[in-house]
């Protein structure tokens, strides 16, 4: 994808960005998580606030395009997007009324909207994440909040959550979660179904710290063992492995704990595959589609 200017480029990827965000919370079932069915571990969130949310943040993903449209990573850069990001916060907590809903999504895919607005043509996915994750190194003078649950959790059990991830350019996505949507599309599964054993995957890998900052380390492996049974069972689409399904979401209850990390990196995977779908549409030539 490439624009002619930095607003067309902003409006499409906040168009995706948010997208990508619904379809993570119309999955359905999703263990621990808000879907459609229920609210999972969260007493303080539903579906509709979800949706509300995700639409919240058109703005704030378009500002990071326009901010970042054709720019390189750089200390300047990283700064003036932590800013518009930390503003899309603000609207989040405003549109839930105090609840968060997408703080780890609106970090994640602000940083990849950033990187793809900054690449002066169509590149591949891996470059996109490298690109984000430089972006991320780069220190914030900014930042205020020091003692956020995700700063607690990595002092206490030394993990690097959602900074880290990004700042090595995402490799649950590219080498766990994005490989598995795939594969599992070639195996025939329902795009349902295809999502939810990438969901599945995340949560057998990923160091959680939602999960470890409500129920600690007990919590974070009971979980990761849970989603690695049903992987071993088959994954979802055998009667064992969804049937272990029940299992994690009784795990995560227990705990009271959800799996909201690896939910935002599935809305990262569902973000990228659409930006890959696009970029492949557009090598069709124009003389070639019929409407
Ligand atoms: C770095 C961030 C994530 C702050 O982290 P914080 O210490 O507050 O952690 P906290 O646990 O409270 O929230 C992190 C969120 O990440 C998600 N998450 C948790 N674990 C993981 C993981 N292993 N991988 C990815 N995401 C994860 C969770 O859903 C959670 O909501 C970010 O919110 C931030 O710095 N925002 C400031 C604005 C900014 O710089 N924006 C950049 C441009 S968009
Ligand atoms: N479908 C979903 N359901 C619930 N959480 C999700 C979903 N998708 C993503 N998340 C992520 O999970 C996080 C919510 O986790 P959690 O409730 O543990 O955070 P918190 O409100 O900061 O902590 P706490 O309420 O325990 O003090 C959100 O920041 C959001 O990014």
């Amino acid at each position: 994808m490439h624009w002619k200017d930095a607003e067309s480029c902003g409006k499409a990827l906040s168009e995706l960005a948010v997208k990508a965000l619904i379809e993570e919370a119309e999955l359905t079932p999703k263990p621990g998580l808000v879907d459609r069915k229920d609210s999972g571990a969260h007493n303080d969130l539903n579906f509709e606030k979800m949706i509300v949310s995700a639409n919240s943040l058109k703005s704030t993903f378009r500002d990071i395009g326009i901010a970042a449209f054709l720019k390189k990573p750089s200390q300047e850069l990283r700064e003036s997007i932590a800013e518009i990001g930390r503003h899309g916060e603000k609207k989040m907590f405003e549109a839930t009324g105090g609840t968060n809903t997408h703080k780890g999504a609106i970090w994640a895919l602000g940083l990849l909207v950033a990187s793809i607005a900054g690449q002066s043509q169509r590149t591949s996915l891996e470059r996109i994440a490298n690109f984000a994750g430089e972006i991320a190194c780069f220190i914030d003078r900014k930042a205020t909040q020091t003692s956020t649950n995700g700063y607690n959790v990595q002092k206490r059990f030394g993990v690097q959550g959602a900074r880290g991830e990004a700042q090595q350019g995402f490799p649950h996505v590219m080498e766990v979660a994005l490989p598995v949507l795939r594969e599992a599309r070639e195996r025939g599964l329902t795009e349902t179904l295809a999502r939810l054993e990438t969901l599945i995957h995340l949560i057998a890998r990923v160091d959680d710290t939602c999960i470890l900052h409500r129920g600690g380390m007990d919590a974070l492996t009971s979980a990761q063992k849970s989603a690695e049974t049903i992987i071993r069972l088959g994954g979802v689409s055998t009667l064992e492995g969804w049937r272990g399904l029940d299992q994690l979401e009784k795990t995560l209850l227990s705990y009271n704990a959800s799996p909201g990390g690896s939910a935002d990196l599935l809305a990262v995977v569902l973000f990228l595959d659409s930006v890959d779908a696009k970029n492949s549409s557009a090598l069709i030539p124009e003389s070639l589609i019929t409407v």
